[in-house]
């Protein structure tokens, strides 16, 4: 068992810099958790302070049941056991592929089979001899992979490892490296600003705002079940609706929809903001009974696209998500249904 667990972490840097405040974060053993944050929220300190680089205020963090930082206690980072897949440009430059893989290795009669073993599993068998300066980018991300988990680390921390990748190669490094985590049952904290990785990679998402834990759950449920509209914004676009809310039913300028936690039954009509997102939103025909408004934007992204839509009984514009193939213009009229299920908060 290698489980994470974070408790009560405080961290300032000087009298009204306080960074992470009390801090709570478990991460089950095996599990790739992200840790999501805008810029400034206390990410990287708290990686460093899991990683042994930073010391505490206060708090604890314990790998397998190992205390590494709490009160008295501040193991180095060396002897954490915990592999660090850094941003960019993180390998030796004058040792070879092999060399840089197997440099954490301390059993020497372990170290070759072990750095063939790595390099294998991250897809670059073959490439030992190689020197960093020789391989794309997305490669020595794959080797910095390697390099991590060689020593059999208890933890993996990876901090924001594909920032320096064009986005046409990033999608297939993120996925080699969440196989080969996958693969050999590594517990990682993979911590990132991008909200399609984090969606995307992880096990569990954990939303910090203000050196805190907004929210920590399942990619789905993070996205459609966000905890409060912040969060909703921070991770995908949202689409914020005044509503009434009775028998678990809201009813907005939209027209009603289905609520995620059912209201009271017998509770009072409960007023709030409905959270949707732009895809829960469908185009139909305009009609009498149909809630309608004008298209006053178009966004193509080639496999969807964004139509911003005026609603006649509604103050803020709206966003819509449909398929690549636009036929509206600018000046359209539209109807607009709700589909799913939305959350309402007070
Ligand atoms: N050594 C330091 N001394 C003083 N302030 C610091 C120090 N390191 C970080 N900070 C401040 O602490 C806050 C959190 O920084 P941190 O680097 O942890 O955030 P982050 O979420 O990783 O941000 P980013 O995504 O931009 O890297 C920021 O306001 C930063 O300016």
């Amino acid at each position: 068992m290698t489980d994470l667990q974070i408790k009560g972490l405080t961290k300032a840097y000087g009298p009204d810099m306080t960074v992470l405040q009390g801090l709570d974060l478990t991460v089950p053993s095996g599990s790739l958790a992200a840790v999501l944050g805008p810029s400034g929220c206390g990410k990287t300190t708290l990686l460093r302070i899991i990683a042994g680089f930073l010391r505490a205020d206060a708090g604890t963090v314990t790998v397998g049941g190992r205390t590494l930082t709490g009160p008295g206690t501040h193991i180095p980072p060396e002897r954490r056991r915990i592999g660090i897949v850094p941003q960019e440009g993180a390998l030796f430059p004058h040792l070879s592929v092999a060399g840089n893989v197997a440099f954490g290795v301390t059993d020497r009669a372990a170290r070759r089979r072990r750095t063939e073993e790595m390099l294998d599993l991250v897809g670059l068998a073959g490439y030992g001899d190689r020197m960093p300066h020789e391989l794309s980018g997305g490669q020595q991300q794959r080797v910095a992979l390697a390099r991590a988990l060689a020593p059999e680390p208890a933890l993996v921390l990876l901090d924001e490892p594909f920032n320096a990748l064009d986005s046409a190669l990033r999608a297939g490094v993120r996925a080699d490296v969440r196989a080969a985590l996958r693969d050999i049952g590594a517990t990682a904290v993979l911590v990132t600003h991008d909200q399609q990785e984090a969606l995307s990679m992880a096990d569990l998402v954990a939303v910090v705002r203000n050196g805190r834990v907004a929210q920590r759950g399942h990619p789905q449920d993070i996205y459609n079940r966000p905890a409060d509209p912040w969060v909703a914004g921070f991770v995908g676009d949202a689409v914020l609706l005044p509503g009434t809310a009775v028998n678990g039913t809201a009813t907005t300028a939209l027209g009603t929809v289905e609520l995620c936690e059912p209201t009271d039954a017998l509770a009072e009509a409960l007023q709030g903001t409905v959270l949707l997102r732009p895809e829960q939103l469908r185009l139909t025909e305009p009609g009498e009974a149909v809630p309608a408004g004008t298209v006053t934007d178009i966004r193509y992204y080639g496999h969807d696209a964004l139509i911003t839509v005026t609603v006649d009984d509604l103050d803020t514009p709206v966003d819509i998500r449909i398929g690549g193939h636009v036929t509206l213009r600018p000046g359209d009229r539209t109807g607009i249904r709700i589909t799913g299920q939305a959350t309402l908060h007070p």
